[in-house]
């Protein structure tokens, strides 16, 4: 009989008492483990071998799991602070045993969410107890978490389920093929198999010579595993935005660019917020410790300054607060884009701009929030704003109308906010299309008498920024935005989204 090589050698190395699989032939014939495969079927097709599929299950530990592994789990550590605190005997303060129990940031709620469910003990207004007759030494969740470090096998399947669940360990399912030689496979290498020749790929060459005409071509096999291979693509947060730039340029508006560390003057004296007013800090931006911004137009400045100080128009009143040029020079990471509408509006970037128009950025800010799961320390914020006589409150949410269609969203509410730099001020809500939950998608207004002046403009502008995340919520259904941006994502999640078109 003659066969292809790769088929002789997986017929060689199989055998007929013992299943061998892939792998092991993979071993033994030098052969890449999807030849010893395609072979394999081809072998199977002339009755010479049959091929077995087992299902397999596996487990990784995590870079998480592997931590707690060394320290220990947290609610374990907890349990043993709060014992060596005396909570077996009485409640003691929470306080005191989480700084025992060294657990910092995350790990005090992990340890939270799974000590009552453990039955370690109870947590209730600051005060923890353990319970005397929990053993720490015998939790299942530890146990198997050890014995996956170790390479062992055999740990209990919920204990397992449970550090899945909580991230601590991956599970992945496979199948492994196994070989076996068959009486027909016995018998053909009994008689002798030899190699034959075959040909994968047809050559100019061959053709020319005529040479086609005798050679053997080895059978496709469609059904033979192939490797994986997964090509880079653009993130969904980048294709997103992407988007958005095409949608706004398809609605007349030319894109805005500038620094992401910029004066305060830019970021807020413009806005007309005053330096000592809370509402100053209400983003917590990220200060810079870097000398002061030098290019600030010394004609606005001092416009800017006497509408802080002496407000603006006839029956104008400033704040009643001091302002300082030394403030308005500090540097910050930006809080939002407002900064280069600002430097926009004012003429600064491209010169003087006559009614009508339009203009946009999608670009990255950073606010110091907590993390959670509908906020990061930095978001992209979809900036823009319109330049007309006559605006009003209709064609802002026209805009927003007309804009967010184009993403599958009609279901706007519109509530009455405060900003100091708009009046009136509107936040944009949008309905999470899984939760159902009312979630904020931006915030908006018509810029104020004391924005506008100062800036040299005298028509009406109507402003707003938007999150690119939250549009992503929207549009995806996401809900928690940590799953898509930065270093947090969950590739599997990004992967297996369909981007929409
Ligand atoms: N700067 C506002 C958005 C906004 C821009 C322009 C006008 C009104 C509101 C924010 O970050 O929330």
């Amino acid at each position: 009989m003659r066969l292809p090589e790769s088929q002789v050698a997986v017929l060689e190395a199989a055998s007929a008492t013992e299943e061998r699989t892939i792998e092991q032939l993979s071993d033994d014939t030098g052969l890449k483990p999807e030849t010893v495969t395609g072979a394999a079927f081809d072998l199977e097709d002339e009755g010479l071998v049959s091929v077995s599929a087992a299902e397999t299950v596996s487990y990784a530990v995590t870079d998480e799991g592997e931590t707690y592994a060394d320290a220990g789990l947290p609610e374990v550590r907890l349990y043993r602070a709060a014992v060596d605190a005396g909570a077996d005997d009485a409640p003691v303060s929470m306080g005191e045993v989480i700084g025992a129990a060294d657990l910092g940031g995350p790990a005090v709620d992990i340890a939270l969410a799974n000590y009552a469910r453990k039955g370690y003990g109870e947590v209730k207004s600051g005060q923890i107890t353990a319970d005397p007759d929990a053993d720490p030494d015998a939790d299942p969740e530890a146990a198997a978490l050890a014995a996956l470090v170790d390479g062992e096998d055999g740990a209990d399947e919920d204990a397992l389920d449970e550090l899945v669940r909580r991230g601590l360990v991956e599970r992945s399912e496979g199948a492994v093929r196994s070989v076996t030689l068959t009486d027909a496979g016995v018998t053909a290498l009994m008689e002798g198999v030899e190699v034959a020749a075959t040909v994968d790929r047809l050559t100019p060459e061959m053709l020319a010579s005529g040479e086609w005409q005798d050679v053997e071509f080895a059978a496709y096999n469609v059904e033979a595993d192939a490797p994986e291979t997964r090509g880079g693509k653009v993130h969904i947060l980048r294709q997103t935005a992407e988007r958005v730039k095409d949608t706004l340029v398809g609605m007349g508006f030319r894109e805005m660019d500038g620094p992401h560390a910029d004066s305060e003057f830019w970021i807020n004296d413009c806005l007309f917020m005053p330096q000592d007013h809370p509402a100053r800090t209400h983003w917590d931006q990220f200060a810079l410790d870097v000398p002061p911004m030098r290019d600030i137009p010394e004609d606005l400045l001092d416009r800017v300054r006497s509408a802080h100080l002496d407000g603006v128009g006839e029956d104008g009143d400033g704040y009643h607060s001091p302002w300082t040029e030394a403030v308005a020079r500090e540097v910050d990471l930006r809080g939002h884009t407002t900064s280069l509408s600002m430097r926009y509006l004012s003429g600064h970037e491209i010169g003087e701009l006559e009614p009508p128009e339009r203009f946009f950025s999608v670009e990255k800010v950073y606010r110091n929030d907590t993390l959670d799961p509908t906020h990061l320390l930095e978001f992209f914020q979809i900036e823009g704003w319109v330049m007309a006589e006559d605006l009003s409150v209709r064609d802002l949410m026209g805009t927003f109308e007309e804009f967010y269609e184009q993403f599958g969203i009609t279901d706007l509410q519109f509530k009455p906010h405060y900003n100091p730099y708009t009046e009136p001020s509107f936040e944009l809500f949008g309905t999470h299309p899984e939760t159902g939950e009312l979630i904020e998608i931006g915030n908006s207004g018509m810029f104020r008498e004391e924005v506008l002046r100062p800036l040299g403009v005298e028509c009406n502008v109507m402003a707003w920024g938007l999150a690119l995340e939250r549009l992503l919520m929207l549009m995806y259904g996401f809900d928690d935005i940590r799953d898509v941006h930065g270093t947090l994502c969950d590739l599997d999640l990004l992967r297996e989204t369909e981007v929409l078109h």
